[in-house]
């Protein structure tokens, strides 16, 4: 069983919008669900004002995708659902057709914890039109979260550096789905562990905890609660420090680590949580190193984020292990990423390629038509630049990237320089093409890839931004497109 299932021991299979399921019944009547489309998922802007954007959520994707399987339940279900004039909103022969779908799509996509900018695909959906149009929504609600998610966890891991930092954010996390997939794409994104133990059994990844202000609080004293629980762990204490008064609270660890030390206990951390973290951290490390417990660690938490953890370290602070939670979790200054999931080519009768787009107002939200892939250009210092082409059309011997939002903003890569495609095969027709990679694989890439990436695209304030865009013929394709729809606009305009 696939650990979604495992977790909702049910069929994910109405996990969609109900106009995903009333367009597939629409393209079904009209004869045009099985004609062949391409949709993309890709978002347009990268979350926290950052520089970069971390995938992730694949795994999920892939499983979702392969359960795919409308069960009697699900369908007796549909077949309740009733329209205006109370008639069945589903005729009987479409949920016969839907009884034998299965997913039968090509899926590419960009590997989990690979480096990713605005525009580019992440995830490229080639199939029947009606089944590549239903899985839009579990799509990106998947991959929407955990790429926050995952970036947030990044942004917090490039403020640590090497410290540790440890998920805490399960009670404070948008429900239950919310903590584990959180839990997942922060160590997706460089987090080292997490206090979420269904998330640690799920998706085997490392758990780690201290222990609550309410343990010290069930005993008559500090000194008590500290015995205790040093008994109960003598190798894995780490006491929470802070219930009274902090220094004071170190004192009482330091004093009842010599006295169990004999036991062969040794003081693993303490942890803060409250006050200037600063010079709290800094008088512990003193306390602490006169007492010669020069390895034990000091974690601190409190409404953490990276531009705090950030400050503490300019300041300071002798924090190394650090307890991040809703900040975290909730993606608490930007709380979704808006990636989407568009239709960018559609066969038609004969066979052709018909390449389409979703026309904007704004620019950057005009979507990109054609068979979309992403070439990432790199030298022996990092990556160069990222281009999104058309795989369907030829390319230019000499390369040129024009920027989507701006077209006068262009850059040229020279002949020769290596490259390499993003989107990599996952399902053909349906079926996984090899083994994803496992959470300490992803965790891998995703440190390879941030060390690709210029310190300048890296910083957490302002950074520089990447050159991503269009290769140019594409560019001109998609200008001559978005003219010649709104000409034909105009033109039925005036016919009115
Ligand atoms: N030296 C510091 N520089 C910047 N921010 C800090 C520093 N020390 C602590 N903080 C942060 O300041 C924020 C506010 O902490 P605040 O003082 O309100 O908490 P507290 O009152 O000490 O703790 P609590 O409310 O949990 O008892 C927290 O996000 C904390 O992480
Ligand atoms: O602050 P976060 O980044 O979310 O980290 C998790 C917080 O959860 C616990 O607090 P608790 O539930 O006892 O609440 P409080 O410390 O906010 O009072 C813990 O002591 C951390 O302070
Ligand atoms: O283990 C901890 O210290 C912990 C776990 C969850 C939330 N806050 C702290």
């Amino acid at each position: 069983m696939s650990t979604l299932q495992q977790l909702y021991r049910s069929s994910l299979s109405l996990l969609t919008d109900l106009y995903q399921l009333t367009m597939a019944y629409g393209y079904w009547k009209e004869g045009i669900a099985e004609r062949e489309a391409v949709f993309h998922l890709y978002f347009r802007k990268p979350p926290f004002k950052g520089g970069y954007t971390i995938a992730a959520g694949l795994a999920h994707v892939v499983e979702y995708l392969q359960q795919l399987q409308f069960t009697e339940e699900d369908l007796a279900y549909l077949g309740s659902l009733r329209g205006g004039q109370n008639e069945p909103l589903f005729e009987q022969a479409f949920l016969d057709y839907l009884r034998d779908l299965r997913f039968t799509c090509d899926v590419d996509a960009i590997p989990e914890g690979s480096v990713v900018f605005p525009s580019e695909p992440l995830i490229r959906v080639r199939g029947p039109l009606l089944q590549a149009q239903l899985v839009e929504t579990p799509l990106l609600t998947i991959v929407n979260f955990q790429t926050l998610i995952a970036t947030k966890a990044a942004r917090i891991k490039e403020a640590a550096k090497d410290d540790k930092v440890i998920e805490f954010g399960m009670r404070r996390a948008q429900g239950i789905d919310g903590s584990l997939a959180a839990a997942r794409a922060a160590y997706v994104g460089g987090v080292d562990a997490t206090s979420n133990l269904l998330a640690g059994k799920l998706f085997d990844m490392p758990v780690s905890g201290t222990h609550a202000h309410s343990w010290v609080q069930a005993f008559e004293s500090e000194t008590h609660a500290f015995e205790a629980y040093g008994k109960a762990f003598p190798h894995d204490s780490v006491f929470l420090v802070d219930t009274y008064n902090t220094l004071e609270g170190v004192r009482q660890a330091i004093e009842v680590a010599k006295k169990l030390y004999p036991s062969g206990f040794k003081l693993k951390g303490i942890r803060l949580d409250s006050g200037d973290l600063t010079y709290l951290s800094i008088e512990a490390r003193k306390l602490l190193d006169e007492a010669g417990m020069t390895d034990t660690n000091i974690v601190a938490s409190n409404d953490l984020d990276e531009n705090i953890v950030n400050s503490l370290k300019q300041q300071g602070a002798r924090i190394n292990v650090w307890g991040v939670g809703t900040q975290l979790v909730t993606a608490y200054d930007q709380p979704a990423l808006g990636g989407v999931y568009k239709l960018a080519a559609f066969k038609q009768e004969n066979g052709d390629w018909n390449y389409t787009l979703k026309l904007s107002e704004q620019l950057e939200k005009t979507s990109n038509p054609g068979i979309q892939q992403v070439r990432r250009f790199y030298d022996e210092n990092g990556f160069v630049a990222d281009m999104i082409y058309n795989e369907a059309e030829p390319l230019p011997e000499k390369v040129l990237i024009v920027s989507p939002l701006d077209s006068t903003r262009r850059k040229s890569v020279p002949e020769g320089t290596p490259y390499k495609d993003l989107l990599q095969p996952v399902l053909a027709k349906g079926e996984l093409v090899q083994e994803l990679p496992d959470l300490k694989a992803i965790r891998k890439h995703r440190e390879e890839e941030i060390g690709k990436l210029h310190e300048s695209i890296r910083r957490l304030l302002n950074p520089h931004s990447y050159p991503a865009g269009l290769e140019a013929n594409f560019h001109q394709f998609k200008t001559d497109l978005v003219l010649a729809i709104r000409e034909k606009g105009e033109a039925a305009l005036k016919a009115r």
